[in-house]
């Protein structure tokens, strides 16, 4: 069997917390099968970009790349997160372009190609991820590289018309055809990915999921929902049960129910929105009152970048304020923790939570809402509220599906959860995990790789 070779610009080197899913289920997915995971080390370098980092765990090697603090804060903080990200997530209004993050973007681009090439046999299998190395495979191309390439992004592929807004969208795009397979988080994804070929890329749709690009070369293409270690999450958090995080929380509560949020603190996660739409239902249901405490864990993400920051300062603002407005002396209706939590402890809040609230206003997949499914007591299973506009919620269709701007619907779906019969709650729950019990991350990686292998 070829060699697996993950390249993602975020890798979960071992010994290091880390909230993101692509880390998560990238660590997942290369357990089961070992090979080599290429990336960025986590260091920010006081000269150069460039030096290498090799340390192997188990079956898996790891090679990363330190960068220096210019190339960091222009790619990562600069295209990739304040270009790229807001223009994935449909918020044109937050893009900031400038040419030279741009340039950075493609000198650590061709970076990562220079120290990647050497490393690679031609019957290696190269998975790349995400939108941080969209021209990745051109240049290892260009260096000679001839082994399968595929590509998978994790975040929406919006409307070709938003695409057709970024300057160059054409040179960044078309690099995606150096691969042989491209995939994506839903099939709305795809389809959006082939309107633009067709109407922007100078490329043609041969048929669903087969492109032709400009010059001729076809690539195929397909939708590839991302999933959770379902079983190990189950262990999990049936074992998380005796740990003293859940007790603690548990104690903590007086008896009340549990409502949790658990997100990065980024503003596709739609928290505002969440606050707001919380103190609606405080406000709508005063037969409710007291019944129910929301604990929302949000560790900072990307906290140097100016939107980030902005985003902390308002949601420190609107929890304080939804508190002072309806706290008795003997409760507080939100918690609200910018710490990052093992899995080993989430788990089990997860399953101590009466009601899991995951309302991004956009988002690739959002694996938590998977793993709050997942994590339920299957004789007391929990309540999802579920953004239709998550990846998610394509597969997860049995839970509260909510448009994350109607703060009623929500405030309306918060109560719903919080008086559904049992029996509801868990024909609900049944079905949404027979969907996680067959397609799981092991799922997602076969599917994936064999189609690439057959590409
Ligand atoms: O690496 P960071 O900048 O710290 O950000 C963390 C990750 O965020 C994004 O995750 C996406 O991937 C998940 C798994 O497929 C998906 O469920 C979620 O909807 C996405 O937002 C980002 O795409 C990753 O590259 C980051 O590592
Ligand atoms: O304190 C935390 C918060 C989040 N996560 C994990 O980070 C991932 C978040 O992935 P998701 O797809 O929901 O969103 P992303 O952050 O990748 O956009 C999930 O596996 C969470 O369990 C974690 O381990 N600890």
């Amino acid at each position: 069997m070829s060699r697996l070779v993950v390249v993602s610009n975020r890798v979960a080197l071992p010994g290091q917390a880390s909230s993101g899913g692509l880390a998560v289920a990238l660590q997942a997915a290369l357990e089961e099968t070992g090979g080599l995971w290429f990336g960025w080390s986590g260091n920010i370098a006081d000269d150069a970009s460039g030096q290498l980092h090799e340390q192997t765990a188990g079956n898996i090697d790891y090679v990363t790349v330190d960068l220096s603090r210019a190339d960091h804060d222009d790619y990562y903080n600069g295209f990739a997160n304040r270009t790229l990200w807001p223009l994935l997530h449909f918020r044109m209004d937050l893009v900031d372009y400038s040419r030279e993050t741009w340039e950075a973007y493609r000198r650590v681009n061709a970076l990562f190609a220079d120290r990647l090439a050497p490393q690679l046999r031609d019957d290696d299998v190269v998975w790349i991820h995400d939108y941080h190395l969209i021209p990745l495979a051109s240049l290892l191309r260009e260096r000679g590289v001839r082994c399968k390439l595929g590509f998978f992004l994790h975040v929406p592929m919006p409307s070709s018309d938003i695409l057709a807004a970024l300057p160059h969208h054409g040179l960044l795009f078309e690099g995606l055809s150096a691969h042989d397979l491209v995939g994506f988080q839903t099939s709305r994804d795809l389809e959006r990915f082939q309107d633009y070929v067709r109407l922007f890329g100078r490329g043609r749709v041969v048929e669903h999921g087969v492109l032709e690009t400009a010059s001729g070369r076809r690539l195929r293409a397909g939708a590839f929902p991302i999933s959770i270690d379902t079983a190990g999450i189950e262990r999990q958090a049936a074992a998380a049960v005796g740990k003293s995080s859940f007790k603690r929380l548990a104690r903590s509560l007086s008896g009340r129910a549990l409502a949790i949020g658990v997100d990065r603190l980024d503003y596709s996660k739609g928290l505002p929105e969440r606050f707001r739409a919380f103190e609606r239902y405080l406000q709508r249901y005063p037969d409710q009152i007291g019944e129910l405490t929301y604990l929302q864990i949000a560790p900072v993400s990307r906290g140097d970048v100016l939107e980030y920051q902005t985003l902390r300062s308002e949601l420190e603002q609107l929890a304080g304020h939804i508190n002072g407005g309806h706290a008795e002396p003997d409760w507080t209706p939100m918690r609200y923790v910018n710490r990052n939590f093992p899995h080993a402890s989430l788990t089990g809040f997860y399953r101590l939570a009466r009601l899991g609230l995951v309302t991004p206003l956009r988002d690739g997949m959002n694996l938590v809402a998977k793993e709050y499914v997942a994590a339920q007591d299957p004789e007391d299973p929990g309540v999802l509220v579920l953004s239709s506009f998550a990846g998610a919620a394509r597969e997860l269709d049995q839970a509260l599906l909510v448009n994350p701007y109607d703060l009623d619907g929500v405030a309306a779906a918060i109560a719903r959860a919080v008086s559904m019969p049992l029996e509801e709650r868990r024909e609900r729950w049944e079905a949404m995990m027979a969907c996680l019990r067959d397609h799981d991350i092991t799922d997602w990686r076969r599917s994936y790789l064999q189609t690439l292998r057959a590409a």
